[in-house]
């Protein structure tokens, strides 16, 4: 994905068909609301969504191995540019996909937090 550029609205302002986010969730508790979403399309596969389209690609879960791929790459142009900004919004999509492929593979957010607390 470009990234923002000056005078962007938020980025990700459209990308709610259901209309089913909280805009006041706490930042700490954004992954778990996130990941709750991605579920719930995964279970309910509504029309216009993207995550839901991820789903059901015709490439299988290649779709978004691409995508983490792709963002990946991005997110390593924006930090050889010390774009921060671009970094950090790449990165966002990064995670996200990240999210998607959690899900795909039946394992949950808890199991990302889990390995990295056990690592402390
Ligand atoms: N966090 C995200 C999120 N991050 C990135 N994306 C999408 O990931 C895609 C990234 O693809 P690209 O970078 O390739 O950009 P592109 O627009 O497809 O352009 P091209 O590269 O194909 O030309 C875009 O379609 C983004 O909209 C996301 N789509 C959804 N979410 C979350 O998921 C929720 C549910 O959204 P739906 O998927 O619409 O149900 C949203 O409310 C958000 O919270």
């Amino acid at each position: 994905m470009s990234g923002p550029t000056e005078g962007d609205e938020d980025p990700q302002s459209d990308e709610d068909p259901q209309g089913d986010e909280d805009p006041d969730v706490p930042s700490e508790a954004v992954l778990d609301e996130l990941f709750a979403t991605i579920e719930s399309r995964q279970e309910e596969l509504p029309e216009g969504s993207y995550t839901a389209s991820l789903f059901s690609h015709e490439k299988g879960e290649n779709a978004v191995l691409e995508k983490i791929g792709e963002e990946t790459t991005e997110a390593i142009l924006a930090a050889k540019d010390d774009d921060r900004e671009e970094l950090t919004y790449e990165s966002a999509d990064l995670v996200y996909h990240l999210l998607v492929l959690f899900a795909m593979k039946d394992l949950d957010v808890d199991d990302l937090r889990e390995e990295l607390r056990d690592r402390f």
